[in-house]
């Protein structure tokens, strides 16, 4: 039996490969605002994507309509042969539990939980035994080099600490893809740097794509493409560096 840390099955990037999300002429505004105007974006499994863009852009949008969590006013969005864009709020609800993880940029750790019971939460939600989900939960705590924080609360961890938890807290599901929204942008460059090689490390290793909303140039030198948002449409820039 393969451990919890190991690679899904087919998450080793590959541009030949078949997408795992593309959206193509996205839109959405809210109210008289265009937040995205005919936007696309394709991300391949196990690939690690930066969108960056000015403030009011439009990225968090994007981030949001990819991961189903706001429905686009017109375009598709495909996320392994499923539309996202028709899909019900049951089904969009399940994909978002089994086969997506999170990461904001703070107050995602619940406050009244220990660290390890918020890197457990997620496979407690789906189901998990207590005892097997804290099991695993104390491998990622380790992975990402806070298993000492384990009996802390959120509360008793620096913000760079924190972040490092709920990094293990998106992947502990072993998710196909990870959405993180500004994951840096409330810490120190040290933190910050630490972070983001931590949590692309870890997404490689594991076999998970990410999609990261940044405005940081050294956090979006850690993704294998970058993509700018501006004025609600998007650019592929290709590579970084
Ligand atoms: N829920 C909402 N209600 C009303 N307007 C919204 C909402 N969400 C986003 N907008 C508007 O849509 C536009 C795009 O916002 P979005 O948050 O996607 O940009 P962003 O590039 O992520 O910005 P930032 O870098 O400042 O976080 C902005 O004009 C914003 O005010």
């Amino acid at each position: 039996m393969t451990t919890d840390l190991s690679p899904r099955p087919g998450g080793t990037p590959s541009s030949s490969a078949v997408p795992l999300l593309t959206a193509s002429g996205v839109s959405r505004s809210f109210g008289p605002t265009p937040a995205l105007l005919d936007a696309s974006l394709t991300l391949y499994p196990g690939e690690i994507v930066a969108v960056m863009g000015p403030s009011g852009s439009g990225k968090s949008t994007l981030l949001h309509c990819l991961a189903g969590v706001v429905r686009p006013d017109e375009g598709r969005i495909e996320y392994d042969g499923t539309d996202l864009t028709t899909a019900s709020d049951t089904e969009l609800s399940a994909l978002r539990r089994t086969e997506f993880g999170f990461l904001f940029q703070f107050g995602q750790l619940v406050p009244e939980l220990s660290c390890l019971e918020n890197v457990a939460l997620p496979l407690r939600l789906d189901g998990e035994s207590r005892r097997r989900a804290e099991r695993t939960a104390a491998q990622w705590l380790d992975r990402l080099d806070v298993g000492d924080l384990a009996a802390k609360t959120p509360g008793e961890c620096s913000g760079g600490e924190g972040q490092r938890v709920a990094v293990a807290r998106a992947l502990v599901t072993r998710p196909r893809v990870v959405f993180a929204d500004e994951p840096t942008g409330a810490l120190d460059s040290l933190n910050g740097e630490r972070v983001i090689r931590l949590l692309t490390d870890a997404a490689r290793e594991s076999g998970a794509a990410v999609v990261v909303v940044t405005h940081e140039a050294r956090v979006a030198a850690y993704a294998d493409r970058e993509v700018v948002v501006r004025d609600g449409r998007t650019r592929d820039l290709g590579g970084v560096g």
